[in-house]
């Protein structure tokens, strides 16, 4: 029987007729994104689902999706897809991560220029028979700066374009390497930098917990007066609020918001102002742009149904159906190694080394090791790939080192992770036990023995008496519920590590807390 997609976003139709040819059958219903009920009745029956961000892939509808094998994203942003649930079901996740960067780019550059010349107003204005000369009074840009926040594909790309327009651009991207800066043309900043000296602020970092409301009132009232700013990343990078306040006390003299903490948009905050110029969520939105991303996925989503590739999947590498068996295990650990210590990191990367020692050194290494870095970058790129992640790595200048070698410990496989910053170098090694599960075996070379959860907490302190009860005291306070804990240390009254498996989030003023502890040098929630 043919496989079966379903199409619940308005897709260039260009992608019906790839499914065709390639033998796979489609229903394409461009607006049963928006009606979930409706989807969570009929998932039931397809093997692929093509969308784009109206439709939300949640959980519960993931629960209706019995034969669901493949969730092809025509575009960038999965965060309108629950990839942890996705992942445990067996569900690839795949997107199309450059088909419309160059557009999106675009989209920036023209509300920047949108808000600087005041266009929209002007236009309803003149339309409206008022002929308000003197009312519209714009600024220039050249020579002006702009300062990108996320300097990823599309900041990138933004970045050379304001160039050409002669703007000086500066960018605050703690992933962004000098060299790769410079080779941008772009100045790299800190944030408050950035904050203090742009005049035009336009933001393309990923939603992560790290930018969420990064446009909060703090930052707002560390820029410059008078600065523009354009959002055509994601609606929670800004605090919508603040926002509207700094734009009615004219500490932001104009906003361009093409994305929104709530979509679809009907009411918010940054309604209604002078200067503020809104889009539905266009970023994406040209033929070209569209054909590309409709293109990609329909073809990505039919050779995994129909020959079993699998490419540009963001929960699983590129392997073949003989391969999948023996490293599927490793693929988990290598991936969740690779997480741990990106989690911790936050500073400019230099390298990372992964050596595989004993049986795992037989298997597909590369396949192991893109497994490891999109682990490690995903906290960093929330939308990199197992396939784009050692490319994406590359072009960052982050050195990849893989080692095989025979077993040399007490373990028939091991794998060490470690990552070298320009402030410290952090490894990481674990195993994969007879059970199949992945386990933690050392962390910055103590031992532990820890089973990865999908909620932990990992604080490293000072071997003292004392700390253990103060640390669960502080737990229980918060009403966090312990579930395991394994503790390890180099020396007696050396260094120490904890890693406690916990129930359910941990408040971050747990972890504030936990941090202000006698001997605590490092406190960190950590999300499996
Ligand atoms: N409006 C629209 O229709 C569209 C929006 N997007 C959104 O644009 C955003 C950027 O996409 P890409 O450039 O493809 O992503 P990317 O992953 O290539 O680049 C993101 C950049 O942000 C940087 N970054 C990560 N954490 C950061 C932090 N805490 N502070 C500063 N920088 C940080 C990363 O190092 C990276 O260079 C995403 O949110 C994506 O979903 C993408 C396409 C269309
Ligand atoms: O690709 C992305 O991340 C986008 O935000 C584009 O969204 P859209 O496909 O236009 O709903």
């Amino acid at each position: 029987m043919a496989p079966r997609v379903l199409i619940s976003d308005a897709l260039s139709p260009a992608a019906v007729q790839i499914f065709k040819d390639q033998g796979v059958e489609t229903d394409f219903q461009p607006n049963l994104g928006k009606d979930k009920d409706k989807l969570a009745e009929i998932i039931g029956n397809y093997d692929g689902l093509a969308i784009r961000s109206n439709t939300k892939v949640t959980a519960k509808l993931l629960e209706k999706a019995t034969r669901l094998k493949v969730i092809g994203r025509a575009g960038i942003g999965v965060d309108n897809v629950d990839i942890p649930a996705a992942t445990g079901r067996g569900i690839i996740v795949m997107n199309t991560p450059f088909g419309n960067s160059i557009t999106t780019a675009e989209h920036a550059i023209a509300m920047m220029f949108a808000i600087a010349r005041e266009i929209p107003a002007a236009d309803a204005s003149t339309q409206a028979g008022k002929w308000e000369k003197n009312r519209f009074m714009g600024v220039e840009i050249t020579a002006k700066v702009l300062g990108i926040i996320g300097c990823g594909n599309i900041g990138s790309i933004v970045a050379s374009r304001a160039n050409g327009l002669r703007m000086r651009v500066i960018a605050f991207d703690p992933f962004l390497t000098p060299e790769r800066a410079r080779e941008l043309g772009v100045e790299k900043v800190e944030l408050d930098d950035l904050l203090a000296r742009a005049d035009f602020i336009t933001l393309h970092t990923p939603l992560t917990p790290q930018t969420k409301g990064i446009m909060s009132a703090e930052n707002l009232a560390k820029t410059k007066k008078g600065v523009r700013i354009i959002n055509c990343a994601r609606g929670e990078l800004v605090d919508e609020n603040a926002m509207r306040a700094a734009l009615e006390s004219g500490q932001v003299a104009g906003g361009a918001f093409d994305v929104f903490s709530e979509e679809p948009a009907v009411k918010n905050p940054l309604f209604g102002l002078p200067n503020v110029v809104c889009t539905p969520h266009l970023g994406a939105s040209t033929t070209e742009a569209q054909e590309n991303v409709a293109l990609q996925v329909a073809e990505q989503m039919s050779d995994y149904l129909m020959r079993g590739a699998i490419s540009n999947a963001l929960n699983f590498p590129s392997i073949t159906a003989d391969e999948a068996p023996k490293l599927t295990p490793f693929v988990a650990l290598a991936e969740k190694l690779g997480s741990f210590a990106g989690q911790l990191t936050e500073s400019e990367i230099r390298k990372v080394t992964i050596i595989y020692e004993g049986a795992v050194a037989e298997l597909k290494t590369k396949a192991l090791t893109a497994a490891a870095i999109a682990g490690f970058l995903r906290p960093i790129l929330s939308d990199v790939n197992v396939v784009s992640a050692p490319v994406v790595a590359k072009e960052r200048g982050i050195v990849i080192d893989e080692i095989t070698r025979a077993a040399e410990g007490d373990y028939e496989s091991l794998i060490t992770f470690s990552v070298t910053t320009d402030k410290q170098e952090r490894a990481v090694a674990g195993t994969v036990f007879q059970d199949g599960k992945p386990r933690i075996l050392s962390i910055k070379g103590i031992k532990v023995d820890a089973e990865f959860a999908p909620s932990m907490i990992y604080v490293t302190n000072e071997d003292k008496p004392g700390f253990i009860g103060r640390f669960a005291g502080l737990l229980g306070d918060a009403k966090v519920n312990i579930a395991t804990f394994a503790l390890g240390r180099d020396a007696p009254g050396g260094s120490a590590i904890a890693l406690v498996q916990v129930d359910g989030d941990v408040p971050p003023s747990a972890i504030d807390k936990i941090q202000t502890l006698p001997g605590v040098k490092q406190a960190k929630a950590l999300r499996f």
